[in-house]
């Protein structure tokens, strides 16, 4: 089989997690690392001496020989480079939030067509076992017409980030694009039969009196088309890492949890249950699941689309809805009122 050949930029936290994945991957070369500091660049190469690592991106993406970039930087950073990436004529995959604003992701959408390549967001949790299986029941009908969603995270406070981008607004945007963009976008997938979000209405507060941008709480009811309606709720306040998720339809409801000390533990606790409105049972979930083995399942499903042309599991549309709809929350928590989500025009694919 072809091999498949990665550059990776950005080998921070998240960005050693992509490149171990990138090797974890069978039919798949981690190529090149573009890392920032010598602290980094000497990181990457002693992890991964089978990549050749370079300080500018710049130099990564002059190379022939690389089909995908990996682009894990802060969010700041994701549009300049992945129009970069995208102009080289390189495919694209790139971390949530997909840009910062709307303007950004719809330059990255029409340069991916104009160049041809494909454009993947990083919105690996829609591969878990678990959380998929969820989609799979409500797919094939189990509950009947979805009209509720709920999704909620406790877990502990986010990371700061290299040189502190996470916890400078400039920088980092919101918090809403940090965790909860990948539960809209689980709202949004699992409501897809209904029809498209429409309005949210958000509230958020901070346990920082001296920082009442960087909000520790927030929740959110997003209406969609047809009368559904999702909750998107989260603290950052807790201990460990608690997620759960709740469906309920015409005919029955789901639950879902997921729980770790951590949010990349290889070692999580997670349980499916279904009713049909008669009985409950406990739907088992034979392959592991939690955000490090979802990444592993992401860069094999880049390769099969690069390889084979099979579909991407979250596209740019799906990013740019994921950003639309934690924009709107943003707006909403500002002015306290219920705020209409831009759809971009675009199908609900
Ligand atoms: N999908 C998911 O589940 C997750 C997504 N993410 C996303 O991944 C992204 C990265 O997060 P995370 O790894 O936690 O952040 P980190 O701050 O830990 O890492 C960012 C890295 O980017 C490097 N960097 C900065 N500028 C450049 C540059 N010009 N060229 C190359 N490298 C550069 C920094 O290098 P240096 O330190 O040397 O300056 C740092 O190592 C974010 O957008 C975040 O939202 C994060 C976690 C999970
Ligand atoms: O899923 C995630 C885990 O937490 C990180 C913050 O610490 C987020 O950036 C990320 O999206």
């Amino acid at each position: 089989m072809a091999v498949t050949k990665f550059g990776l930029i950005g080998f921070g936290a998240w960005g050693k997690c992509h490149a171990e994945a990138i090797r974890n991957t069978a039919d798949v070369d981690l190529v090149a690392i573009a890392a920032n500091s010598e602290a980094s660049c000497q990181a990457a190469r002693d992890a991964f001496p089978e990549a050749s690592v370079v300080a500018d991106y710049r130099e990564l993406l002059k190379r022939d020989d690389i089909d995908v970039v990996d682009v894990v930087l802060p969010s700041h950073l994701h549009h300049r480079v992945a129009a970069d990436v995208l102009n080289a004529g390189k495919h694209l995959l790139l971390e949530k939030p997909m840009c910062l604003n709307l303007a950004e992701c719809d330059d990255l959408l029409q340069l991916a067509a104009k160049h041809k390549r494909l454009l993947a967001v990083g919105h690996e949790l829609r591969l878990s076992s678990l959380w998929s299986r969820v989609k799979q029941l409500i797919d094939e009908g189990f509950i009947g017409t979805p009209q509720y969603v709920l999704v909620e995270l406790s877990r502990n406070p986010y990371r700061q980030g290299s040189d502190g981008w996470r916890y400078d607004i400039d920088r980092v945007g919101n918090w809403i694009l940090e965790e909860p963009i990948h539960f809209f976008d689980f709202a949004r997938w699992y409501l897809q039969s209904v029809g498209d979000p429409q309005t949210v209405f958000a509230s958020a507060n901070s346990r920082q009196p001296n920082h009442p941008e960087l909000q520790d709480n927030f929740s959110a009811i997003v209406k969609f088309d047809g009368g559904a309606q999702a909750v998107v709720t989260q603290t950052l306040s807790m201990f460990e890492h608690h997620q759960t998720v709740k469906v309920a339809g015409t005919k029955g409801s789901l639950w879902a949890g997921w729980s770790g000390a951590m949010d990349r533990t290889r070692h999580p606790h997670f349980f499916l249950k279904a009713s049909d409105g008669q009985s409950v049972k406990e739907i088992p979930i034979e392959k592991m699941t939690g955000e490090v083995f979802e990444l592993e399942d992401q860069i094999a499903m880049l390769a099969a689309a690069v390889r084979d042309g099979k579909p991407l599991t979250t596209t740019g549309v799906d990013g740019r809805w994921s950003v639309a709809m934690c924009l709107a929350a943003a707006e909403s928590v500002q002015s306290g009122l219920p705020v209409v989500i831009d759809n971009g025009n675009q199908p609900n694919d």
